[in-house]
Formats: structure tokens, sequence, C-alpha cells
């Protein structure tokens, strides 16, 4: 699929919008950055977008998305799962590297990179590989990634734990002369085996399924921290499900160790109980835990210990998913509801105002990614890359209605709070009035 974008000149005024650490204004948008805030009159030939009421916050950046091109593309490929980002207000994102071919090598990641820059939706950065072929064996070709066009920063095996201690020294060791950072899908293999399949606990019991402990991920998250601070380099640690890993990420930021966090809206919301049913939606990697780790993750999104929403939106073909219980693909979809989920649970908490919210969407993603154009605050001469969100829409999701080429929606049915209006990328409007513009 083509998108062609011929609005690429239009100059948008954004109308009395709630604009996150600026208060109520116009919003001027022209070539590439925002061109005036306060009160101003229409410049000739603007498209006036009515914001009255809706919150205008940077344009989301999300760190683990799995879009599945190259190889599966029947599950989603880079223009589909772009458009499913703007549609949920992201203007950049982290394109994981378990593709088939692996990103392992500067050429997969420039392919990735292009076929980002040929939708046009949201920028696209590539993840490179930890290791070759995300084997868990060899070093991958870190450095010829992060110099290629594709400027590679981000890098994790993604799917799979770098459990070897001393890849995992010599992968932090080897980033840090460019500032890069390795994020770790913490789960110690000898702990979660291959046949586990949710949450290791009273209901995995009761369902009979092979469960994995939360240690499996504790000890990972905890080892690497210590390898950080010997290293001295940054560590992120993806999807973090577990109360006790939220512990020791508080200890070691506490202690000055760069670790960086992630938690997904899945996890932040959803709970072991929904397996009940054995509907393998719901299965996802690491698994939905009880209401208790539940709250400890929302609390350290609250307070910072946990930087930054990620999706790990991870689209699956109806012929992966639509197994019994056990044999059914990991993940669940995440980019288009992650806003609403954020927004739904926060009204409920009461606990991340809106610049809160800006930041672990927007600003922390982008300054562990390392991207300087995006999670920028809305200022004059910045980027233009904005959300307009309407905080009191309600909407009941439906699976069928997604720009994903999956339809594992583990919102589907669900009321969720919020709407996104509009998304802009660099001043041009990827979507407006709800619909993706290609
Ligand atoms: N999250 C998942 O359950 N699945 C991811 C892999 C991953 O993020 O570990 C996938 O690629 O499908
Ligand atoms: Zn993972
Ligand atoms: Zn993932």
């Amino acid at each position: 699929m083509t998108t062609t974008n011929d609005n690429t000149n239009q100059t948008y005024l954004i109308r009395g919008a709630d604009i996150v650490g600026a208060g109520r204004h116009d919003m001027v948008l022209q070539d590439g950055v925002i061109t005036q805030l306060g009160q101003v009159d229409a410049p000739s030939g603007a498209v006036v977008v009515d914001a009255d009421g809706l919150v205008a916050l940077p344009g989301l950046v999300d760190l683990h998305t799995h879009l599945r091109e190259p190889g599966r593309e029947d599950a989603e490929t880079v223009a589909t799962g772009s458009a499913a980002a703007a549609a949920g207000g992201f203007t950049a994102l982290l394109a994981m590297a378990n593709t088939n071919p692996v990103t392992d090598t500067a050429e997969a990641a420039e392919h990735v990179y292009d076929l980002g820059q040929r939708a046009g939706l949201v920028d696209v950065h590539p993840v490179g590989a930890v290791t070759k072929g995300l084997a868990g064996e060899e070093l991958a070709e870190l450095g010829l990634m992060h110099r290629s066009r594709a400027a590679v920063r981000v890098f994790s095996d993604d799917g799979k734990c770098v459990h070897d201690a001393r890849l995992m020294r010599r992968a932090l060791e080897y980033v840090r002369a460019f500032d890069g950072v390795i994020s770790q899908h913490s789960q110690d293999p000898r702990l979660a085996d291959g046949q586990a399949c949710c949450h290791e606990g009273e209901l995995s019991g009761r369902l009979g399924l092979p469960g994995w402990p939360v240690v499996a991920e504790e000890v990972i998250v905890a080892r690497d921290v210590m390898l950080a601070r010997h290293t001295g380099s940054r560590v992120h640690v993806a999807h973090v499900s577990t109360a006790g890993s939220v512990e020791v990420i508080r200890w070691a930021k506490a202690q000055g160790i760069k670790v960086t966090a992630e938690v997904t809206p899945h996890h932040l919301m959803l709970t072991t109980d929904l397996l009940a049913d054995y509907d393998p939606t719901f299965k996802v990697n690491p698994p939905l835990r009880p209401d208790k780790h539940v709250r400890a993750l929302r609390t350290a999104l609250v307070d910072g210990t946990i930087d930054a929403v990620a999706t790990d939106h991870a689209p699956h073909a109806r012929h992966d998913k639509e197994h019994a219980f056990a044999e059914a693909a990991f993940g669940m979809l995440g980019l288009e509801q992650a806003l609403q989920v954020v927004n739904t649970v926060s009204r409920v908490d009461d606990g991340l105002d809106w610049a809160a919210v800006a930041d672990r969407t927007s600003a922390a993603p982008a300054r562990i990614a390392g991207l300087g154009d995006q999670g920028r605050p809305l200022q004059v001469g910045e980027p233009g890359n904005i959300t307009l969100f309407d905080p009191d829409a309600r909407a009941v999701v439906d699976a069928a209605a997604s720009h994903s080429l999956s339809r594992n929606n583990p919102w589907h049915g669900h009321t969720l709070r919020g709407q996104v209006v509009a998304t802009f990328l660099r001043s041009r409007a990827t979507v407006l009035d709800g619909k993706v513009i290609s």
C-alpha cells in the first residue's frame, strides 16, 4: 500500500487546545514547526482545527512496537503498523528486531528504516538485535547498525532474553561509546521454561496451565542493573510486569545506576484472572499478573520509577493466535488504545497529570531512544509533532476497526476513556477527525 500525503505544505491553525505545559492557546503549524502560540488570526490558506475541549500533547513515542515486516506481512507491515501508530497519536516508534530475517545488520536496519520513510506516517526507528539471529551466542554488528543510515541506538533481542551475562556485559560496554542502550526482555530461560504460558500462581494451578514465576523476571532485572553499574552503560527494562522488578529498579535508580524502564498499557490495566476462559487473546509475554503487581506498576509510573509507557504492540495472524491456550502465540495489540488506557487508568487513580502523561508517553521515551526532535515541549520553533486528544470521549473498542492487519486486541468490547482526534508529524496531519490521512 502506498501512502500519499499531499498536505505537506499545508498550514494549520489549531484553535483553543489545552496545550500541555503552556495553557489554553491557539497554535499555528507550518513548515514542520510550531510557528505561533497565543491568540492568533488565521494565516491565509490555513486549515482551522477546532480544538475546544481537546488536550494537545507532544506526539507519542513508542519504545516497543513489533512490525512484522520483513517476514510476516500477513500479521503487520510497516505501513499498516504505522497507520495504527498514527491513529493512536504516535509520531515515532521503535520497531523490534524479531522479524524474519532478524534486524541484525546495517542493511536490515536500513531496509526497515526506508519502509518507514515510505509509509510516511510516523518516524520508524529500527531496533537492532543484540545477538546474531537472536540466537544469544554472538554479538550482532552493533557498531555498523549504529553508523548506518538508520542510526540505531536501541538494541534488543526482545522475544528472547540476553541471558548470557558475559554477552550482556559486552553488549553494554560496546554501546556505551555512542550512548546506546540495551533494552532487555527480562526472563530467565531456566526459571521460565518453554512450556510456561501464564503467571505462576493460584490461578495457573487451578487452570492446569504451566506458569512462570515473577522471580524469572526479577533475577534478570537485578543482574542487569548490576552489569549497568559495572559498565557505566545504559540498560532499559522492557515490559516490566512485577512488583519485585519495580523495587529493584527503584533501588538501582537511587544508586545512580543508568537504568530506565517501561510498562505496557495491558500490564497497567489487565489482570491474570482474564485467563479463566482460556482466551488466547490474553496470552502475552510477560504474562498478565495479579492486581497487586498492577497496582505497583501504576504507582511506579506515577512516581517515575518506570520512565515510559511502551505498547509492546504484538500483532499475530488468526492462524497463530486462535489455538488452544497452550499453543497460541504470545502477544497483543496496543498502539491504537495506548493513550486511552493511560487516560482511563490515570482518571481512576488520579495520579498522573497531563504533564506526567506527556513525559511518560513522549519526552521520556524520546530521551531513552535518543530521538532529538521527538518528545519536545510544545513551544514556538519546536517540531510540529502533536497529538490532539479528547479526554472525555468514551469509545467502545472494536477490533475490526483497527488499522492493524491483526485482530488480537485485548480491549475489544471495552469502553475506554478518550479518543485521539488528530496527529501531526512535523506539522503535517497524519490523522484528522480521527481518520488516518493516506
Ligand atoms: N510480547 C509478546 O508476547 N510477544 C512479542 C515478543 C515479546 O515482546 O517478548 C512478539 O513478538 O510477539
Ligand atoms: Zn519481550
Ligand atoms: Zn516485545
